[in-house]
């Protein structure tokens, strides 16, 4: 555990550029289908952290040929045409989520006895409904401990293909992994998604960033999908700035009046969660678009009533903020938070009641209603969310510590440096 981090309270607006570093489910997406690509293929704009470095470091021991470049944020690796090279492997996959559902569908197209693990919050993570979608489609994979949560075997001989049910509701990333597994299918696939999906944009991310390598899918308003057999084609592919993570800059500049500008991103980005910035619009920011960047400037910020399902990374974020808003801000429909990490709706309850924010939770969300903070040590829960967010609350609020600000490694080692060159510029 890293030391806590005191945060420097900042007494002016805040205003600056800065490029965060490149999108974690865009890397490790294009990781996946390059590898299943037939040849080279080259990334660039990769993210190096530990989220990536997991999916990377397991590609290596499946066999794969991988440079990465770390000074020039770049990756070159050679696809084996839907196939996975090593006959086994044992992957560790901390606690990265995007790591553990798309390597569990890929090792399932491969052959070979497969065994995939993560930390003590991993083996707590469900995946229970990837591992019987799986199985449909002719794998033979298993919770070994019998948890529906890792650690996953996967002893495999290719998919079938088939008809397929995945479960949306707990995470858009099993239906995502089967998607960009189902074309190395033997037979057509046909996937039928069961209960309400949540976080569509990142089906929509998965689509694209398939389509970009050509392989094509044909479906149905995010409830039926179909794939024939086919390989995708190696690609020279340029990844975006992580949006994610230009929530937090996006909100440093809300909360103190500045400007910010994040570069690399537009409203068009294949990321749901640019959007965020919609949500600073409505408390009253003003959002303005460049050809390749987005700014937002502060205002008097108003609480407001969301449905966050869509973009529940930036949920912590937004609740972050909430306090310092004119009127409460209720967060609705992102119970799904409550599977990554760590519960984020209850860690969001206790840090802010911590700061003594008054906060009223509920089973998909939670409602923060504005009033005077006092100095206090967040606890972070290894989140990474946690700590960047509750950085932001500290600019605005005195006397702000994070503990264990280490955790951010998981998607932006660097981000208590970047926030430096903004709050530490003349
Ligand atoms: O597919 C992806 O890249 C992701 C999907 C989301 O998870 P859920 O689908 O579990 O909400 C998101 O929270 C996660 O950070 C990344
Ligand atoms: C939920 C997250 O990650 P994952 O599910 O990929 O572990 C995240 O980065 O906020």
């Amino acid at each position: 555990m890293s030391d806590p981090l005191p945060i420097s309270h900042v007494t002016q607006p805040l205003s600056g550029t800065v490029r965060p570093p490149g999108s974690k489910s865009l890397t490790n997406r294009a990781l996946i289908v390059a590898a299943l690509a037939d040849g080279d293929s080259e990334l660039t704009g990769v993210l190096d952290s530990q989220d990536t470095q997991v999916m990377l470091e397991s590609l290596t021991r499946l066999g794969f040929k991988v440079q990465h470049d770390q000074s020039l944020a770049r990756v070159s690796l050679r696809g084996c045409g839907g196939t996975v090279p090593a006959g086994g492997a044992e992957l560790w996959l901390e606690n990265s989520g995007t790591s553990i559902r798309f390597l569990t569908a890929l090792c399932a197209a491969g052959q070979g006895d497969f065994r995939l693990d993560g930390s003590t919050r991993m083996r707590e993570r469900p995946i229970g409904d990837l591992i019987a979608a799986l199985n449909q489609l002719g794998g033979q994979v298993t919770s070994v401990a019998g948890t529906d949560c890792p650690p996953v075997r996967v002893v495999a001989d290719g998919l079938r293909g088939g008809t397929v049910d995945v479960p949306g509701s707990i995470s858009s990333q099993f239906l995502s992994a089967v998607l960009m597994a189902a074309p190395t299918a033997a037979n057509r696939v046909d996937i039928q998604v069961a209960g309400t999906l949540v976080s569509v944009p990142y089906v929509e991310m998965t689509l694209a960033v398939m389509r970009q390598f050509g392989v094509e899918v044909e479906y149905d308003s995010y409830t039926r999908f179909t794939i024939e057999p086919q390989c995708y084609a190696p690609t020279r592919y340029a990844i975006e700035p992580d949006a994610s993570a230009a929530s937090y800059f996006f909100a440093a500049a809300a909360v103190t009046g500045g400007e910010i500008t994040v570069q690399g991103l537009t409203r068009d980005a294949l990321q749901g969660d640019v959007r965020f910035v919609d949500a600073l619009a409505e408390m009253g920011c003003t959002v303005i678009d460049g050809s390749d960047s987005i700014s937002v400037r502060g205002g008097a910020l108003r609480g407001i009533d969301i449905d966050m399902n869509a973009i529940s990374d930036t949920a912590q974020t937004l609740a972050a903020i909430a306090p310092f808003a004119e009127g409460p801000t209720r967060i609705r429909n992102v119970a799904h938070m409550r599977h990554k990490e760590t519960d984020r709706i209850s860690a969001l309850v206790i840090e802010l009641r911590r700061l003594g924010v008054r906060v009223d939770e509920f089973d998909d969300g939670l409602m923060i209603h504005p009033g005077p903070l006092h100095p206090a040590t967040i606890e972070t829960y290894d989140d990474h969310r946690m700590a960047m967010s509750f950085a932001i609350t500290g600019l605005k609020s005195p006397g702000i510590q994070i503990a264990d600000p280490g955790c951010t490694a998981k998607t932006y080692p660097r981000f208590f440096e970047d926030l430096a060159q903004l709050t530490d510029a003349p």
